[in-house]
């Protein structure tokens, strides 16, 4: 019996009375959550997730009064097409299924193998909007004998509209019931060395198999509205210190490496610079190649497959620039994968040790 099996044996109830209801034994469930996916990219099921998406009061944080009848009226019954579009142009037809979904799943059998040693720990993952849900894999989880969970939101920087929703959607789903697991979540890491080190590898893997050498790297990262940032969300700082750390990591001339932010949605001003307006200048100034990251983003989605590694990358190249190129998300690579199994062990002391 090692250290692990003999922690479980020590929580362990111990023989029960007859006519006792059954206990299961009791383990540490670790679950993986991302932000979310439609079930496949027709009207109906666009619909259905941009309406469970944008009803999300941390994501669209207008008074409802204002915003349901927009989101009703003219943003559901025209952004299902548009956005169905989008994404089939990415869409995993061999498994029927988002990115999002085909890398999540693969970070979570992944992390499952690296933690197989340990038979206490349960790992299991679930999307923010869509399917698996995470009240659906919580049970999943509580089934198998969880008594205590590890939530991972799967955002290196801490955002209302994402960590918090991610964190709230956990605790409600545990309101209604009687016996609760403990609840543990995965913090920010947006300085942890092992993932500026992990991206600073990755960087570097790309940039040797490319035929050129871009003249700036642009990390871009999904923006926020400007009035989340005054009113105290962190994400801001929180990605320019991720830029900054890989930045002195990477230990490049200065101005090469820049800081941007995309996916704008609606009216107001968000977080700038933006990565369209950034690639479109630096084309017009001149500039021939480039090379952009997503470091926020933990899997490639729509946002970077079809939003940068396709639309940013022709705005580069309708207006001058010769030579484009994406560096893919960590996803389920081994570097990705390190970052992961740590957070998730250090985050699981004093319950595994
Ligand atoms: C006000 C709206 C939005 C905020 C705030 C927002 C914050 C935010 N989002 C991510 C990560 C992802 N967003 C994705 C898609 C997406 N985001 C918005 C709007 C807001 N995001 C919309 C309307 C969409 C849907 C796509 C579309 O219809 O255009 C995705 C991709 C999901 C996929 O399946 O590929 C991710 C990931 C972060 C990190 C963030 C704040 C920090
Ligand atoms: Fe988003
Ligand atoms: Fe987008």
């Amino acid at each position: 019996m090692n250290a692990h099996t003999r922690t479980v044996a020590e929580r362990a109830i111990g023989p029960l009375p007859a006519g006792h209801p059954p206990v299961a034994r009791p383990k540490v469930g670790v679950l993986l959550v991302n932000l979310g996916t439609p079930d496949g990219t027709d009207y109906w099921s666009m619909r259905r997730y941009l309406r469970e998406f944008l009803s999300d009061k941390r994501v669209i944080e207008w008074p409802r009064a204002v915003w349901y009848p927009i989101l009703h009226g003219i943003v559901l019954s025209k952004r299902p097409q548009k956005s169905g579009a989008a994404y089939a142009e990415i869409w995993n037809t061999e498994r029927n299924e988002s990115p999002l979904r085909t890398f999540t799943r693969a970070q979570g059998e992944k992390l499952a193998a690296r933690l197989a040693g340990q038979a206490e720990i349960a790992v299991d993952w679930a999307m923010r909007y869509g399917n698996p849900s995470i009240a659906s894999r919580m049970d999943a989880l509580q089934a198998q004998g969880c008594d205590r969970i590890l939530v991972y939101p799967l955002y290196p920087q801490y955002s209302a509209s994402t960590t918090a929703t991610v964190n709230d959607k956990a605790f409600e789903h545990l309101m209604g019931k009687r016996w609760m697991p403990a609840l543990r979540t995965v913090p920010a890491y947006h300085d942890e060395p092992v993932y500026i080190d992990a991206l600073a590898r990755s960087i570097e893997t790309h940039l040797a198999t490319l035929d050129f050498e871009p003249e700036r790297v642009i990390a871009s990262y999904h923006g926020i509205p400007q009035s989340y940032f005054r009113k105290g969300d962190p994400y801001h700082c929180h990605c320019q210190k991720t830029s900054r750390l890989l930045e002195e990591r990477l230990g490049w001339p200065k101005g090469r490496f820049m800081t941007t932010f995309q996916s704008r949605f609606g009216p107001e001003e968000w977080l700038q610079p933006y990565t369209d307006k950034t690639v479109e200048a630096l084309a017009k100034e001149g500039v021939k190649r480039i090379a952009v990251l997503n470091p926020g983003f933990v899997s490639d989605c729509l946002e970077t497959l079809e939003e940068i590694a396709g639309e940013a990358g022709e705005i580069f190249l309708h207006n001058g620039g010769e030579k484009f190129s994406h560096i893919p998300c960590l996803n389920d690579s081994e570097p990705g994968m390190d970052v992961i199994e740590h957070m998730v062990r250090r985050e699981l002391r004093g319950w595994v040790d």
